[in-house]
């Protein structure tokens, strides 16, 4: 496992949370705010657009009913009508020519009881049409192109006119209707003038230049297509709903009385400036940024807090968990945990060093509870130990185990001849000549007590261990230490008594003991300075 996981885990966890939270206010915000209000406001510019190509509309209309009234020869006019001239009317007043250049496709002169008192009606190509196609108006719009009589309004003196889209030769045509008084006010009615002119491409192409390019005429068939799509009838108050898109245009239907759709003109929409899509670029940049800056702080934590917590972990889990205070790690930063990671290492550094002082005394202590101080050979307790190590290894049972105990003649005498002092000194060596000649690693020589001494011969059978003894016997009577206590040799020797376990048999140091001690007994019942094998 690797250490610190769980913590940069929730950590992770947590960054991830925020990024999602941040993800979801950001879209939330944009689903329920950024985005409706911007569609409300290109709504809003859509809506502007579609009443700027009505009002071109508009005004082409007003110029066309300004022909009406440009008339130099209005009285004339009013002359032929009243008194039924058709001739001047038709000669003098609807000219194809100049028809063509005011783009009019037909001008008609009417009589109050709606009847034709002359004009004319011309088509794209300005060939006339024959008949006249607006000679029995009624036929065309239920008799409504004529201003009659009761229609007028009195009071206002102002000209009474009718504006009225309809189809004329299965065409969409404005027709533009005034009723006909004196260029004064003065007097009654006479009649209507009306024209009229076919809504074409042509027409279309005469509203304002620029914002014409971009508006597009449909009629017939096509027109009737788009009726699902048009958000705003001309000619008609408070039409616009909100604009509808396709094909990236909005579109704006003309009707005529019976509510018939007539053409149908669109403008391209305007190119919308932002991102209609829930997650922009934007979004997703920003997104982007909050995820480097967060990996960038999850960094900067992970140096400044979590590793150095992970070490910490290490060094603590090993020195719990195994007595190791030696794991270090470094600390290089300022903050208070890399501080407490320095501090960490001295106080591990100072444990690791009392724990050496300490195991260094603890075997100190252990040598000198084990060490005879005067000989430094092994003392009474290690024997012991020693034998108790022995008598619990199963393998010994297979083995030979020798015992010998070795006592010095007469050492009374020689403490009462020499002194105590002396005595100590003649029993160190004679502790060295011991040691010196039991050579082998597992051969164990100890001080008994006294003048007695104990050496443990593992795997050494009786006969081995005899000539052990002999050895040593003769190794101490060599050393010639002076005894002139003595009344028979004047140096001192050994009495050794020597017990063996043979193999297949148990290991008992109380029963080796024993016979080794009764051994002892006999050398030195024997005249001593020798060897008795207990048999
Ligand atoms: N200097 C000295 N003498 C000791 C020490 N331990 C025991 N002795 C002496 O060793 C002597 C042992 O005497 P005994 O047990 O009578 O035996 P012995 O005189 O050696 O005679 P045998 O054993 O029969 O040969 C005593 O006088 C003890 O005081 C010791 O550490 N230092």
């Amino acid at each position: 496992m690797v250490i610190g996981t769980k913590l940069r885990k929730q950590l992770l966890l947590a960054f991830t949370a925020a990024c999602i939270a941040i993800l979801s206010a950001q879209t939330i915000i944009r689903h329920f705010w950024i985005l409706p209000t911007f569609e409300m406001m290109a709504k809003q510019n859509d809506r502007i657009d579609i009443q700027r190509v009505e009002s071109q509309l508009q005004q082409q209309i007003d110029a066309l009913s300004k022909m009406v009234f440009d008339s130099a020869a209005w009285d004339s006019m009013y002359d032929a009508a009243k008194n039924r001239r058709t001739a001047w009317f038709n000669n003098d007043y609807v000219i194809a020519d100049a028809l063509e250049r005011l783009d009019v496709n037909g001008w008609y002169l009417y009589d109050t009881n709606a009847t034709i008192i002359g004009g004319g009606s011309f088509d794209n190509n300005y060939q006339p049409y024959s008949p006249d196609i607006l000679e029995v108006p009624q036929h065309l719009l239920d008799n409504d192109l004529i201003i009659l009589p009761e229609e007028i309004i009195a009071e206002s003196k102002a000209m009474t006119s009718k504006i009225h889209f309809l189809k004329i030769n299965e065409l969409p045509a404005v027709t533009v209707a005034y009723n006909v008084t004196k260029s004064d006010g003065t007097g009654s009615p006479v009649g209507t003038l009306l024209l009229w002119s076919f809504i074409d491409k042509e027409f279309i192409e005469n509203l304002t230049p620029g914002l014409a390019d971009d508006i597009t005429y449909y009629q017939g068939e096509k027109a009737q297509a788009l009726n699902a799509y048009i958000t705003s009838f001309f000619g008609h108050e408070n039409t616009v709903n909100t604009p509808i898109e396709h094909d990236k245009k909005l579109y704006i239907g003309v009707q005529d009385k019976h509510a018939n759709l007539l053409f149908v003109l669109s403008i391209p929409m305007r190119e919308r400036t932002y991102d209609r899509s829930l997650f922009d670029s934007s979004l997703i940049t920003g997104l982007l940024i909050s995820g480097s800056v967060f990996m960038l702080f999850y960094l900067y934590i992970n140096q400044q807090l979590l590793r150095p917590l992970s070490e910490m972990f290490v060094s603590v889990s090993s020195a719990l968990n195994h007595k190791d205070f030696t794991v270090r790690a470094e600390y290089k930063g300022d903050n208070e945990l890399h501080q407490l990671g320095r501090g960490m290492n001295e106080l591990f550094m100072l444990i690791e060093t009392q724990r050496a002082e300490i195991k260094e005394r603890h075997e100190k202590l252990r040598h000198i509870s084990n060490t005879d101080a005067m000989t430094s050979l092994a003392n009474r307790r290690a024997l012991d130990t020693h034998l108790e190590t022995l008598a619990n290894d199963p393998e010994n049972i297979n083995e030979n185990v020798s015992l010998i105990v070795a006592d010095i003649d007469h050492f009374k005498l020689y403490n009462d001849y020499y002194g105590h002092d002396q005595g100590d000194k003649a029993l160190c060596k004679v502790a060295q000549v011991l040691k010196a000649f039991t050579k082998r690693g597992t051969d164990f020589v100890a001080r008994y007590g006294g003048e007695e001494f104990v050496i443990v011969l593992s795997n050494t059978d009786a006969q081995a261990a005899l000539a052990v003894a002999e050895t040593l016997r003769k190794a101490v009577e060599s050393a010639a230490i002076v005894h002139e206590g003595r009344k028979d040799v004047k140096c001192v020797t050994l009495s050794i008594g020597i017990a063996s376990k043979p193999v297949s048999q148990q290991f008992d140091s109380n029963t080796l003991f024993k016979q080794a001690d009764e051994a002892l007994y006999q050398a030195k019942a024997q005249g001593r300075n020798c060897c008795v094998l207990s048999r």
